[in-house]
């Protein structure tokens, strides 16, 4: 018998009832008790949609108030020190502490840019190439490790109580110190996996005495290229781990395994899964290599995109592996279902048709029954509704595939006429940068802002008011005017050179696009979490991608209006939407790619011809959409770096063309974000103290630079000497007539207050150093 779980499942809850109570409580308007009510509810809710659908076993382990990973720091006791907390202190309070950081706490060490002694947030990165953010765990020589939270095993035993089957759920001790960051240089975290162990040993014994039968310890860095000595411990950890531990499911997950293959297969665990959808190629290579007595679990639902399954398909693909592997085996999405949102039942505007091609994290759980019952040969109808399903899926499936909506023509012809030199601008730079100095007469070190203003409780307020119906378009064109006006006029009292128009009309940088764009569908409630707290909602790219009309011109026109000063145009650049979408999977994202482009180049092209002379096109998700393995690297950056010149290159060599990229841990890439041509690119650099900066003086950037001079994710206001100080390192590695002054990135999340005390500073530490720079020393 095929036996059905998931790696995990979203915690947000059907109506982000977990957003909510988690803003209540930082609002203090709800108490810790209440919290974790929510949090139970939630869990008790989740649990038995997993019931309902039939898997053999419900998760437990996934949830978190915050993040897994932040979860695991205070499981396995290792919150850094530099927060000094006081043994009193709850648990929830420190995990929020590590989370958010202490605004309140406004530490001024002279010479300390990013808070070595403050209680500053943990940072945040990607988890892998997903749009969701982890806390970054941090290490040095001082770790010490020791069981320090019963949180998990009291959702082990809500989970039992509930009489659930449980299996729990751990990121393994080897992803969770490679996601973890040596706080000190010349220190290897990789030292510390021997006091690691034990610690997981004890939470493995201790699981096992609660009756847990299964665990799946997660080890997705097995899909990456690891150093040798981190592959080589691979078997000497599990060896240790399994003593005396319940069942071990080892699983791995977003790309293949590939040299880690046979690895992966031999480790001494009860079972292995793996994912089908990244990997398909793959599972022969897995069901040869897996001994029989173990179990093979197949993760065959795509747990990183929306589309429903193809139960041919799939079947087409377990039939033989389960004919090859004479063990046990089970089937799953491919990763945790925390990347898709919650359920299409919320979703009452999409049309029938495109709805039914597509299946969210309670759909996903139904399609791994039916799967299971037509595996296991039950697919004339015992179990019941398998067989309507069954056939209402491949419905859907060839009805998706058959569809006029998919293809359009003209977006086919144009990806076909274009010509050499179509990505390119048609000067080089140093002859547009000396047209651009003309026209714009901007003083050195220009400052200037990401895009977004703060997006306030009264704009959101409002939009939400017109998509209910109850302001008209009239009344709500005059509201993101009057939000536009007053952005305007603080840029100008700030004396801020290269102003933006804020952004207010934007529920998010990527959702306003896609649903402007013909070829992308949007939901109504399909959240997705990003971190902590904050959710996005990534459009569907179901079809060939074409813009039917100006998205951005009559906004960014009207600002213009209001100034003599330069106003920059924003737009979203195509593989930042193309990322933070869910995207179709019946031709290759390259393609996809490159009809965004297009689209975007019509905008900036439209922008132009109004009179704006300079554009930005974010770029933030370029770095994330680098294929986990190197293998993939030259042809991603090949087609990214063209789709964003094809974009930019439409317009004269006067036009200014900007891109921003935060997330800037790209030394790695540099010749490709060089290959981009932008005039201008702003980076997030302020928290590495403008230690990425180093790489683009080290390589020569050719064009100019905005390295952020101070952090957006915290409401802290830097001093003027903080980011003049940061400045002068920038202008130590790049030459200050390339610079320019800004912060990390947009404001949208910040309060007004904070935004502009803030800026009042940056632009004063510009002045500032004008006047030095302009010193001959
Ligand atoms: N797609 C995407 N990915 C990204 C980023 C990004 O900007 N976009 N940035 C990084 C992550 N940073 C992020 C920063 C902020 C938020 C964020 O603020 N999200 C908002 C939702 C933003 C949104 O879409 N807002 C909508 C809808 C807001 C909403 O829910 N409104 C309520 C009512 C609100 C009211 O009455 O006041 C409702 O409709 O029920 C709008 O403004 O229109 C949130 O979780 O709260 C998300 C990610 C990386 N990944
Ligand atoms: N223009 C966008 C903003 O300022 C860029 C954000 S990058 C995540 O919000
Ligand atoms: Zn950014």
């Amino acid at each position: 018998m095929t036996r059905i779980h998931t790696l995990g499942f979203p915690r947000m809850g059907a109506q982000r009832e977990l957003k909510f109570a988690l803003e209540q409580h930082w609002r203090g308007e709800i108490d810790r008790e209440a919290l974790e009510a929510a949090g139970r509810e939630l869990r008790r809710r989740h649990w038995q949609a997993q019931r309902d659908a039939g898997l053999d076993f419900v998760t437990v382990g996934d949830f978190a108030f915050y993040d897994h990973v932040a979860n695991h720091i205070q499981l396995l006791g290792c919150e850094p020190a530099r927060f000094d907390f006081k043994g009193d202190e709850p648990e929830l309070s420190r995990y929020f502490t590590m989370a958010r950081g202490v605004a309140a706490e406004v530490h001024d060490h002279p010479g300390c840019a990013h808070g070595e002694h403050g209680r500053f947030a943990l940072e945040m990165t990607k988890w892998f190439d997903t749009n969701y953010h982890y806390l970054v765990p941090e290490f040095s020589p001082h770790t010490r490790f020791g069981l320090a939270s019963v949180r998990l095993f009291d959702e082990v035993a809500e989970a039992q109580k509930a009489g659930h089957a449980v299996k729990a759920v751990l990121l393994g001790p080897l992803s969770f110190l490679w996601l973890g960051k040596e706080k000190r240089a010349g220190f290897d975290r990789f030292s510390l996996l021997e006091s690691l162990l034990p610690v997981y040993e004890q939470v493995l014994a201790r699981l096992k005495a609660q009756g847990v039968e299964w665990v799946q310890i997660d080890e997705p860095i097995l899909g990456l290229d690891l150093p040798e000595p981190w592959r080589h411990a691979f078997e000497r950890v599990y060896w240790q781990l399994a003593r005396n531990a319940p069942k071990l499911l080892l699983s791995t997950y977003f790309s293949p395994l590939a040299d880690n293959l046979r690895l992966a297969c031999q480790l001494p665990v009860a079972g292995l899964h793996v994912d089908a959808v990244r990997a398909p190629d793959e599972l022969t290579g897995v069901a040869d290599w897996l001994p029989v007595h173990k179990v093979l679990s197949v993760g065959i639902v795509d747990g990183r995109n929306i589309w429903r399954t193809d139960p041919d398909a799939a079947l087409a693909r377990l039939r033989p592996v389960a004919a090859k592997h004479r063990g046990e085996l089970w089937i799953a999405p491919s990763c945790s279902l925390l990347h898709v949102p919650f359920s299409l039942a919320a979703e009452k505007q999409l049309d029938a048709e495109l709805k039914s091609w597509l299946a969210f994290a309670v759909e996903k759980l139904g399609e791994l029954r039916v799967l299971r019952a037509v595996l296991d040969g039950e697919e004339e109808g015992e179990e019941e509704g398998v067989a309507e399903a069954l056939a209402s899926a491949r419905a859907a499936v060839a009805a998706r595939r058959a569809s006029p909506r998919v293809h359009r023509a003209e977006v086919a012809l144009r990806l076909a006429r274009r010509v050499a030199g179509d990505d390119r601008r048609a000067s080089p730079f140093a002859e547009r940068q000396a047209v651009q100095r003309v026209r714009f007469a901007l003083p050195p070190l220009p400052t200037t802002t990401i895009g977004s203003f703060p997006q306030t409780a009264q704009i959101r307020a409002a939009r939400a008011a017109f998509k209910r119906g109850e302001l008209d378009a009239a009344g709500y064109r005059e509201k993101m005017r009057a939000e536009i006006a007053l952005a305007v006029r603080k840029q100008e009292a700030l004396d801020i050179d290269v102003l933006v128009h804020g952004e207010a009309e934007r529920n998010d940088m990527v959702e306003y696009f896609g649903e402007q764009l013909d070829g992308f569908a949007f939901t109504a409630n399909g959240w997705v979490q990003s971190y902590g707290s904050r959710c996005v909602k990534p459009p569907i790219i179901f079809g060939d991608v074409a813009r039917p009309a100006p998205m951005t011109l009559e906004w960014t026109a009207y600002a213009q209006s209001l100034t003599p000063r330069p106003m920059k145009g924003m737009l979203t650049g195509p593989v930042t939407i193309l990322q933070w979408s869910f995207v179709r999977d019946d031709q290759p994202r390259s393609v996809t790619t490159e009809q965004i482009a297009w689209a975007i180049r019509d905008e900036v092209d439209d922008l132009e011809r109004a009179g704006i002379g300079i554009v930005q096109i974010d770029e933030p998700a370029i770095r994330e959409g680098l294929p986990l393995r190197r293998a993939g690297w030259k042809p991603y950056l090949e087609g990214a770096t063209r789709a964003f010149r094809i974009s930019a290159s439409g317009v004269g060599d006067r036009t200014q063309i900007h891109t921003h990229m935060c997330y800037s841990e790209f030394n790695d890439i540099l010749p490709e974000i060089a290959a981009m041509d932008a005039d201008v690119i702003t980076i997030e650099t302020s928290r590495s103290d403008m230690e990425l900066l180093r790489g683009f003086g080290d390589f020569e950037y050719p064009n100019e630079i905005g390295p952020g001079v101070y952090d957006i994710h915290s409401p802290r206001v830097p001093a003027v000497e903080e980011m003049v100080r940061l400045m002068r390192k920038a202008a130590a590695v790049v030459p200050p007539s390339k610079l320019w002054v800004n912060p990390d990135c947009g404001l949208k999340t910040r309060g007004w207050a904070e935004t502009e005390a803030a800026l009042v500073n940056m632009v004063a530490a510009a002045k500032l150093l004008r006047q030095e720079l302009a010193q001959p020393s």
